[in-house]
């Protein structure tokens, strides 16, 4: 059984679930008050554990900014607190008093004159302590950390002057930002920024993951995101998230448990799944090689790769224990017709992926895969011919399962009328697959997955160093052959996608660990395929 940690890690709420279950704990009897200071204990406990070369960045602390110092009392630590006129600035306060008992130099900035009962409550202490406060922008003394309780997930409108461009100054600052619950400014949900934001260094989730922190556009005010886990209890999340459709983040342990390992000592090739990759076209060779790579890492017991004719010796001689299969070709050197070993057709495989480099000439290719009645990837120009089709007429009509891996541009010629995936990338593809029946992995920083009953999957964390061409050929080769093997072992299709992801992400964060950001070729990222799982 999974403990209560890794249960909670994998819990994504919206404001409006997280508001219920904070309802249902107050409504059982937790006070308010005991829960703030609780959970601003926390975060003070952890601002002074925090080594300081963990949260520098480039573009916002100068090499030599004099950081936060293990031992405040020695160094004299500066520390300006943030105060919005919710419990967010009330959790700050807090996160002040207990700072200030430390040895922490500490100042408050209170530009609101209207504060919650309880924020009004702890900023008077504070007063009393002899804490200064300003409630103006220009009276800011120099500090050396600054900790956002401005807004929380209860900000609910545009934000505007005068605390918008305080904001925007803040932000000019040389100084590190933590933020309280999320950078203030952000929309919890869709991640956007409403009017202004703070750009946090660092930012303390509070109680469970909240959908911004996965949505592309927040991540460059997130800074690095961590889970203050204050104890809710599983009950109350379960009572409030009841049957509809979840959003997961895929964890280590959750992905791990889908792949098919270990595998049964009695087994055979067959066994172990027949992927057919349809790939490749004079034009894009390589491709078909990334994507052939990808699948040899996902241990899939039988490979065969169908290309022109005039790839196959270039294939065989990169993949030798696959099946190349040397098609027929167009006269502009794309597929042109499927023409499988004898006794062999689509059916007598457990999943095909389709699309790499295949051109817009290979349409009777695409359309005659679609018809099969084999488990499906489309990617690339899969995608693009499956968009001239019609993707969500087409798709209707087909029963066995599809999947989807497009990224935004892809996404907005499948489904141009599903809500700009730009403004909330989770919703517009929940609605892609709920719209088209197929399950759709919508490609970005923080790539989504959604089932057709709704039900997301998030992958957590990635890099940068993916941002290049081949990355994604070997995510739809990866993910091919363990959707073959799943087909063979009963594990739902959705986790298989969702553990391809995570484990594409996964590969390309250790080899960024090792070569930089700069030296994540797609081939090198098939290298650590295999490497990220040990
Ligand atoms: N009460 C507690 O002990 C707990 C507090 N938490 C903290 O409480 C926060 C939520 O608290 P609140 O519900 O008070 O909300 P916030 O503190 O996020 O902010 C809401 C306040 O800001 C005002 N406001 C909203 N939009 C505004 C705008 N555009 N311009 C100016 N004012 C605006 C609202 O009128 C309200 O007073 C969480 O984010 C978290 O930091 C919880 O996470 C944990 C439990
Ligand atoms: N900024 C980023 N951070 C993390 N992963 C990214 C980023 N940009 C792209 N990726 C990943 O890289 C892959 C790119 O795939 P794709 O756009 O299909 O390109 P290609 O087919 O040329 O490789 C996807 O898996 C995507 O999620
Ligand atoms: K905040």
């Amino acid at each position: 059984m999974q403990n209560r940690q890794e249960k909670i890690s994998q819990v994504v709420v919206t404001a409006g679930q997280m508001r219920d279950i904070e309802k249902r704990i107050f409504a059982a009897g937790m006070p308010v008050v005991a829960l703030m200071e609780k959970v601003a204990g926390l975060i003070a406990r952890r601002i002074q554990e925090i080594p300081p070369t963990s949260v520098k960045k480039a573009y916002s602390v100068p090499l030599n900014t004099p950081f936060l110092r293990e031992s405040p009392q020695a160094g004299g630590s500066r520390v300006g607190i943030l105060v919005g006129p919710g419990h967010n600035g009330g959790d700050a306060l807090v996160v002040a008093r207990e700072l200030h008992f430390r040895g922490y130099e500490i100042w408050i900035y209170s530009p609101f004159s209207k504060l919650k009962e309880l924020t009004s409550q702890h900023l008077q202490y504070a007063q009393s302590l002899g804490i200064p406060i300003y409630q103006t922008i220009e009276q800011l003394p120099d500090s050396d950390l600054l900790i956002d309780g401005l807004f929380g997930f209860g900000l609910e409108r545009n934000l505007t002057d005068p605390i918008a461009s305080a904001i925007n100054q803040l932000n000019e600052l040389s100084v590190p930002i933590y933020s309280i619950d999320l950078p203030s400014g952000l929309h919890t949900d869709t991640g956007e920024v409403l009017g202004t934001a703070i750009r946090a260094t660092y930012t303390f989730c509070l109680g469970l993951w909240k959908l911004a922190f996965f949505q592309d556009q927040a991540l460059e005010y997130l800074g690095k995101a961590e889970l203050i886990d204050f104890d809710i209890p599983l009950a109350d999340v379960e009572a409030v998230l009841k049957d509809a459709p979840r959003i997961k983040r895929i964890t280590r342990a959750t992905a791990l448990a889908t792949l098919p390992l270990p595998r049964p000592p009695v087994t055979h090739k067959y066994k172990e799944g027949h992927l057919l990759l349809i790939c490749g076209s004079r034009r894009y060779a390589g491709g078909a090689i990334l994507t052939g790579l990808g699948a040899r890492a996902s241990g899939v017991g039988m490979l065969s790769i169908a290309v022109p004719e005039s790839l196959k010796s270039l294939l065989v001689s990169h993949l030798p224990e696959a099946l190349i299969v040397g098609c027929p070709e167009t006269e502009t050197g794309a597929i042109a017709q499927l023409q499988l070993p004898e006794n062999t057709d689509l059916s007598s495989f457990n999943a095909i992926a389709c699309g790499p480099g295949l051109t817009r000439d290979a349409t009777p290719i695409v359309q005659e895969v679609i018809k099969s009645d084999c488990p499906l990837i489309l990617d690339a120009d899969g995608l693009n011919i499956l968009a001239q089709m019609g993707a969500i007429a087409t798709l209707k009509k087909r029963q066995p399962v599809t999947v989807l891996t497009p990224h935004t541009g892809e996404f907005q010629r499948l489904f141009p009328d599903v809500p700009d995936a730009k403004h909330d990338r989770v919703q517009a593809v929940r609605e892609a697959a709920t719209q088209s029946g197929a399950v759709v992995l919508l490609k970005g920083a923080r790539t989504a997955i959604a089932n057709p009953q709704g039900a997301v999957w998030i992958v957590p964390e990635s890099t940068p160093a993916l941002a290049r061409g081949g990355s994604g050929d070997v995510l739809t080769g990866l993910l091919g052959g363990l959707l073959a093997q799943a087909a063979t072992k009963q594990i739902p299709v959705e986790d298989i996608v969702a553990t391809a992801a995570w484990w594409h992400s996964q590969a390309g964060i250790l080899a960024a660990q090792e070569r930089t950001e700069l030296g994540v070729d797609a081939f090198t990222l098939t290298q650590y395929l295999i490497k990220a799982l040990t």
